[in-house]
């Protein structure tokens, strides 16, 4: 995931991108950038770090104009450590394109080397970006027969772009003197909102990867983006959609309501926070079902992303709801920082336990999802050192036991804790006297009955279905060797720790 945003306003719109990247900031923690553009002059910004450290004043400055883009970045392809792969990407024919994206292509290689064969383009870096907009910018040339350029060939375009990538994708572009054009896969794997603000000074229209980034720049949330759809804003604010996929269908990454939304936000009709008050509740049942609750002092949850799964489980069973463990704010998310080094690091740095909620008592910790177990070992023991009795584990999630590569970094299934190993196992590895998980067809039941039009998710990590029907193991294979070409430079790693480390996280 990376948290991406496009507007297009009648005043000028630098402050308004910085503070909607401020609100995605929870997507991406790596890189950040903006583009903004007047009459047909694009003007960019980007560099790694989070978006606080990446853009002063003077960058601010830099960034007139009342129509842009910026993308904060969670590295999925390529390195994270390059700054050439941070977003936005341009290239300058044909007009002039801006784009921003949020996925991840599984077929990038092939089309890596489709793209100097038949189109004689050179893509410059390992990122999957580079790859989409060079086809994007072959499609418009193709499509784009008479100036100027009409939303018909803009949709045209798409349609033939839909046909080569494979993947999750929603996208902003900029096509420079034209507009600002943004689509989603027909899978609708990744998501994409748009919403409008009213006034005389203040109109415009906001695409953003999460509806709490219109609501917190004073946009008024109008609708998805549906799978396949392409929506083309023109310069003068005039909105034009169309269905650019022949079958698209919904399925919604998982992952976003278990972890990396926000909770303010709503997704494709669902409310985040109310989907994981849902898992808290199934996961009540499953605990009750397995060991009873009487044995339970206390629940605590491992702030930040499973507080609402843990309230409502806590409430169900009848028992205290406590903070026992302080998140320190200038610490980012760790799960989706670059190298398990830092992660590790991170965990402590981050949590720190109240001696008082654990000591003499029998407690059950509840996370959002348990990934690598790199937080669930360490709090588990965190625990153990503050006192506690027994040390009870829960996962809001089931079992993470095969790679995500639709823009989840978790390629390889060596990493996962879950991966060929039996609860018992994960139980041992982490060191907690019982570990419970969520079952997979009741989180997909109870997160579904929020939204009855929905037939389907995305939930590969989970059930090891991918949805597109193209990954084969070569592409596992491709994903491991680039993995490791990265390999694990232990200069970058503490850098990025530091980098890490000054700057805040603005996750809710
Ligand atoms: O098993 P692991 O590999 O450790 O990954 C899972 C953990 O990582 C995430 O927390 P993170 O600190 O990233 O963010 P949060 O503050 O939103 O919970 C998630 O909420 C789990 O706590
Ligand atoms: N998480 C994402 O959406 C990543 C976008 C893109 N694949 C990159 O690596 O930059
Ligand atoms: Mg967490």
């Amino acid at each position: 995931m990376c948290g991406i945003v496009g507007v297009i306003s009648k005043q000028p719109v630098n402050q308004l991108i910085y503070d909607a990247l401020l609100l995605l900031q929870h997507r991406g923690q790596d890189a950040a950038g903006i583009v903004t553009m007047q009459g047909t002059k694009c003007f960019m910004h980007k560099a790694r770090g989070m978006v606080r450290d990446v853009f002063r004043t003077r960058n601010m400055r830099a960034l007139p104009g009342t129509v842009g883009l910026g993308q904060v970045r969670y590295p999925t392809a390529g390195n994270a450590y390059s700054e050439e792969e941070a977003q936005p990407f341009y290239v300058n024919a044909p007009f002039g394109i801006v784009l921003v994206h949020n996925g991840n292509l599984t077929n990038a290689h092939d089309l890596k080397k489709e793209l100097f064969a038949i189109d004689r383009r050179h893509i410059n870096t390992e990122s999957d970006t580079e790859v989409l907009i060079n086809i994007l910018a072959h499609e418009l040339e193709v499509a784009a027969r008479n100036l100027p350029l009409s939303p018909e060939e803009v949709f045209k375009a798409v349609r033939a772009v839909h046909g080569r990538i494979k993947g999750s994708y929603a996208v902003v572009a900029l096509i420079a003197g034209y507009g600002l054009l943004a689509f989603r896969d027909p899978y609708g794997i990744r998501p994409l909102c748009f919403g409008t603000a009213e006034g005389e000074e203040t109109a415009g229209v906001m695409v953003a990867s999460e509806s709490v980034a219109l609501e917190g720049t004073g946009h008024k949330f109008q609708r998805d983006v549906a799978p396949g759809e392409a929506i083309f804003i023109d310069t003068e604010g005039r909105i034009h959609s169309e269905q650019c996929a022949p079958s698209a269908t919904l399925n919604p990454c998982m992952f976003e309501y278990v972890y990396l939304a926000r909770p303010d936000s709503v997704i494709d009709g669902i409310s985040v926070y109310q989907a994981r008050l849902n898992m808290g509740e199934t996961l009540a049942q499953r605990l009750i079902s397995t060991m009873p609750p009487s044995e339970i002092d206390v629940v605590i949850p491992i702030p930040e992303s499973s507080r609402p799964s843990a309230m409502q489980l806590a409430q169900k069973i009848g028992k205290p709801y406590r903070e026992g463990f302080v998140k320190n704010r200038y610490v980012g998310r760790t799960f989706i920082m670059p190298g398990q080094g830092v992660r590790k690091k991170s965990v402590r740095q981050k949590l720190n336990a109240i001696g008082v909620e654990f000591k003499g008592r029998n407690v059950l910790l509840v996370d959002d999802s348990i990934v690598r177990g790199t937080t669930s070992k360490e709090i588990v023991q965190m625990a153990r050192e503050a006192g506690a009795n027994k040390v009870y584990m829960a996962s809001a999630a089931p079992p993470v036991r095969y790679p995500n590569v639709y823009g989840i970094d978790m390629p390889t299934k060596e990493e996962l804790i879950a991966h060929n190993r039996s609860i018992e196992e994960i139980r041992q590895f982490i060191g907690a006297d019982a570990l419970i998980y969520q079952d997979v067809d009741a989180m997909k039941r109870v997160v579904g009955a929020l939204n009855p039009a929905l037939r389907s998710f995305e939930a590969s990590c989970f059930d090891g279905h991918y949805i597109t029907g193209d990954v084969s193991v070569k592409d596992f294979e491709t994903m491991k060797a680039q993995r490791a070409a990265q390999g694990g430079d232990e200069e970058e790693m503490a850098d990025r720790s530091r980098l890490a480390l000054q700057s805040g996280s603005e996750a809710g």
